[in-house]
């Protein structure tokens, strides 16, 4: 995986869960750069949707990185089961325990990408004292449990500060909720390289994910010159 290429991650919880390994390669036939899987446990979040043995049951689908997010506290009795299910990246929240540092090591000790995730209401400085430890910072632009939401645009500056922070370190900068062809040139302007769609990528059914992918990804290049 490079850093700080434009890569388009279509978010899974928007794909069809009555047939989603065919959805998933089919995102991915489809241009998606990584898949991305969001895991809610029904308590960190409001919403429950899967974990590691629906991983396991898609990672046949595509070679491309599965992006693993984590909406669940807590997260480390379940790293291990993520990592060995085919999890390429694994991001925690960083509002989801006090021990932070210690999830992040751990994942990279199982050899895997490590995120660090923030809520639209966390700080971006909260990233500060774990640049040394993470590959990947994820700014939600929605409060995470639900596809489909408004994009909440004050964090828009947030992404700036965090690009800021990030610096030249190879760390790539995630932005996750509401992001359409409209919105992702503000977050690629402001400094995100990857960008998670799910009702942007997965609307109209199969035979539009490539140009829904095609239709974000060129309005986040126009974005980056
Ligand atoms: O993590 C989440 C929601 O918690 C996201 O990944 C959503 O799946 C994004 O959906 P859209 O806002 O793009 O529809």
């Amino acid at each position: 995986m490079t850093t700080r290429d434009l890569l388009i991650a279509p978010s899974i919880l928007s794909a069809d869960f009555g047939a989603l390994r065919a959805d998933v390669a089919a995102a991915a036939e489809a241009g998606g750069d990584w898949i991305h899987i969001d895991v809610m446990d029904g308590h960190f979040v409001p919403n429950i949707s899967f974990g590691p043995i629906v991983v396991q049951a898609i990672r046949p689908a595509t070679p491309k990185v599965f992006d693993v997010h984590l909406m669940i506290a807590p997260t480390d009795p379940y790293l291990a089961a993520f990592a060995e299910a085919g999890a390429d990246v694994i991001t925690v929240h960083v509002e989801a325990g006090p021990h932070v540092h210690r999830s992040l090591q751990a994942i990279r000790a199982l050899g895997k990408k490590a995120g660090v995730a923030l809520n639209p209401g966390t700080p971006a400085e909260a990233i500060a004292p774990l640049l040394d430890d993470v590959d990947l910072v994820l700014a939600m632009t929605v409060n995470p449990g639900f596809g489909g939401q408004a994009f909440i645009a004050p964090v828009v500056e947030k992404i700036r500060r965090i690009a800021a922070l990030v610096g030249d370190r190879p760390i790539d900068i995630e932005v996750d909720g509401g992001v359409t062809p409209q919105t992702a040139p503000l977050v690629v302007e402001a400094g995100a390289n990857v960008l998670v769609a799910g009702s942007a990528a997965f609307k109209g059914g199969q035979s539009a994910y490539a140009g829904n992918i095609a239709a974000i990804r060129r309005a986040a290049e126009g974005a980056r010159g």
